[in-house]
């Protein structure tokens, strides 16, 4: 594994009204309306941005929320000119007053949003390419919009051993996620269009009997949808499905990328802030903890890595985690996200070698990514 990079995250919540005026007459987004919108943050806080090591994420989320605070119950169209959910992004790049930002993103609803790269040449998934002279950047990989669908459906995977449990019938609520990489042209309504076919054909059906998906995994899911929306959407970027709440598959036309989320309940206590601050002492949070995986596909199971056997490798690391003092491991004894984050990647990484990513997020939204080889596309809040 190469050496991993750091990013600081963070999220501030608010609520405002806008109209959207450019739309065409008699869409409804263009009568006055309101949104509870997320406002992320993505980026490198230096030292001279933090008062003490550990404290990136506070930083971040102080500087994001006072940010949004300034249109916070607002209507936005007194502020920014046609207030859609770009014109926001931008202007929370604009206004937040940090030069360490890389990403910011807006989620206007829980099923849709928008991330802009806020450095020249900063692809959105690929930090890799990160200094790109501003000529050799494309223009369509520094915005991203995304939508996100529902359906319902049962599966059973053919190829699994006699004792998996997923080798029997059953079914889940599944969520798709669309990311369009965009000049800021391609609307959500483009991509209702382009959905509405495989609505149709997923939706309360039986996944095994649909053409093409007869080892219905995440990943095949996630390439059938790439295969047929990529002619009506030829800018997508990444297909995101959602198995169950905490698992699912993304694929970009080459590559698969799997998650598993884990929630740890942690004490900690951060060895670098002064005394007196509250942070000093032991205190505590309940963290969301999300391993990436990038793996080739086993073209007989139709999956990367089995959720579950990532499940059991992690269970000695999310034992060495979960309802402990993390400050009394010393290798976190910084007692941050992003500490959290970097030892829970060097250390499972042994025994989960396809591991890429670890983001580590508190209970306000707040925490780190710690990555090596892409980003992915980003999952909403
Ligand atoms: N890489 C993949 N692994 C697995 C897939 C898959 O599509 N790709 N699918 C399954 C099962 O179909 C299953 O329904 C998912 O089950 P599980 O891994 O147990 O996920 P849960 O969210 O139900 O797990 P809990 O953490 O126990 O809630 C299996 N693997």
């Amino acid at each position: 594994m190469s050496e991993p990079i750091s990013l600081t995250t963070a999220q501030a919540r608010f609520e405002a009204a806008r109209r959207l005026t450019s739309l065409p007459n008699g869409h409804r987004r263009r009568s006055l309306h309101g949104h509870g919108f997320v406002a992320t943050a993505h980026g490198y806080l230096t030292p001279r941005e933090i008062p003490f090591a550990g404290a990136q994420s506070h930083v971040l989320a102080e500087r994001l929320r006072a940010c949004v605070e300034q249109i916070d119950y607002s209507d936005l169209n007194q502020i920014i000119d046609h207030p859609d959910d770009l014109a926001l992004a931008r202007w929370i790049r604009d206004h937040i007053g940090l030069d360490s930002l890389d990403y910011v993103g807006i989620q206007s609803t829980p099923d849709q949003g928008v991330q802009i790269a806020v450095k020249s040449g900063n692809r959105l998934d690929d930090f890799g390419s990160f200094d790109l002279p501003e000529a050799s950047a494309p223009a369509n990989q520094t915005i991203r919009i995304w939508r996100r669908y529902h359906f319902r459906a049962a599966h059973q995977l053919p190829n699994v051993g006699p004792d998996h449990k997923c080798g029997r019938m059953h079914g889940h609520g599944f969520q798709v996620i669309l990311h369009v990489d965009t000049d800021g042209v391609i609307s959500y309504d483009d991509l209702d269009s382009a959905w509405s076919t495989l609505q149709a054909q997923l939706d309360r059906r039986c996944l095994n009997d649909i053409n093409g998906l007869s080892n219905p995994t995440s990943e095949m899911i996630s390439a059938w949808i790439w295969e047929r929306i990529r002619p009506s959407l030829p800018s997508i970027s990444w297909v995101t499905v959602f198995e169950t709440a905490s698992c699912g598959a993304q694929f970009d036309g080459e590559r698969y990328q799997i998650w598993k989320d884990f929630t740890i309940d942690s004490a900690i206590r951060m060895n670098a802030a002064p005394s007196g601050d509250p942070r000093s002492m032991i205190h505590g949070d309940t963290f969301l903890v999300r391993l990436h995986l990038s793996a080739d596909l086993d073209t007989v199971k139709g999956w990367t890595v089995d959720f579950g056997d990532v499940k059991s490798a992690f269970n000695p690391v999310f034992q060495a985690l979960d309802h402990r003092p993390l400050h009394e491991n010393e290798a976190l004894a910084r007692g941050d996200a992003e500490a959290i984050a970097r030892w829970t990647l060097g250390t499972a990484h042994k025994s989960i070698p396809q591991l890429s990513r670890v983001d580590v997020i508190d209970s306000q939204g707040a925490g780190a990514i710690v990555f090596s080889g892409s980003l992915g596309a980003a999952l909403p809040a």
